[in-house]
């Protein structure tokens, strides 16, 4: 696995193998010790899926006790995957980065607790799975614009699809 840092400290991008023969492709997307030894050392306790058509926007979400840890891999479609550094102590705080990922290439991304996700949906079907280092809890859910002025994401789709939630969500409070 070779390791890709991200301009946002702890952010990885993780370039996989594909074994590819005659009958198509195989494939490993977590081995726990192979992790551990990149520093992902947090029990990685709850999968999800999600299926996005295209423009869809989901985001920009975090947990405020509980945050989540997310490895992200795109099973079908490509997406624009962002993260934003909600880290209060942290030499990036606020920044932000967006890194595609495809199904076409065997990579995922590691996003570390302190940052808030987002991504938008770039082919006719997109399928997303993640891994989470804590559980889902509605109750503590933060949620922002993820047209927020402040931020900027150059978002690459005009016609964006997004929840109620996300759509009335506020802009980012810094
Ligand atoms: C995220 C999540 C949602 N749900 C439910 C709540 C709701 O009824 C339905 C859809 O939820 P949402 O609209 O929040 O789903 P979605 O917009 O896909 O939320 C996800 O967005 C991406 C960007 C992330 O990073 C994830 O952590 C998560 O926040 O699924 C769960 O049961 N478990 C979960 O872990």
């Amino acid at each position: 696995m070779k390791i890709l840092e991200t301009s946002l400290p702890g952010c990885l991008l993780l370039s996989q193998t594909q074994y590819r023969d005659q009958r198509g492709y195989f494939q490993e997307l977590y081995v726990q010790q192979r992790y551990e030894e990149l520093g992902i050392t947090e029990a990685l306790v709850q999968d999800n899926l999600s299926h996005s058509t295209r423009g869809v926007i989901r985001g920009m979400h975090f947990q405020r006790q509980q945050p989540q840890g997310k490895l992200v891999t795109v099973l079908q479609g490509r997406i624009y995957d962002v993260m934003v550094d909600i880290r209060p102590n942290s030499p990036t705080y606020g920044q932000w980065q967006g890194i595609i990922l495809s199904a076409d290439n065997p990579q995922q991304l590691w996003i570390p607790a302190g940052f808030a996700h987002g991504f938008q949906a770039l082919d006719s079907t997109n399928l997303v799975f993640y891994k989470t280092s804590s559980y889902y809890n509605p109750s503590d859910e933060g949620v922002f614009q993820p047209f927020d002025p402040k931020l900027n994401i150059s978002w690459p789709l005009q016609d964006a699809i997004l929840s109620e939630k996300d759509s009335q969500a506020p802009n980012a409070d810094w």
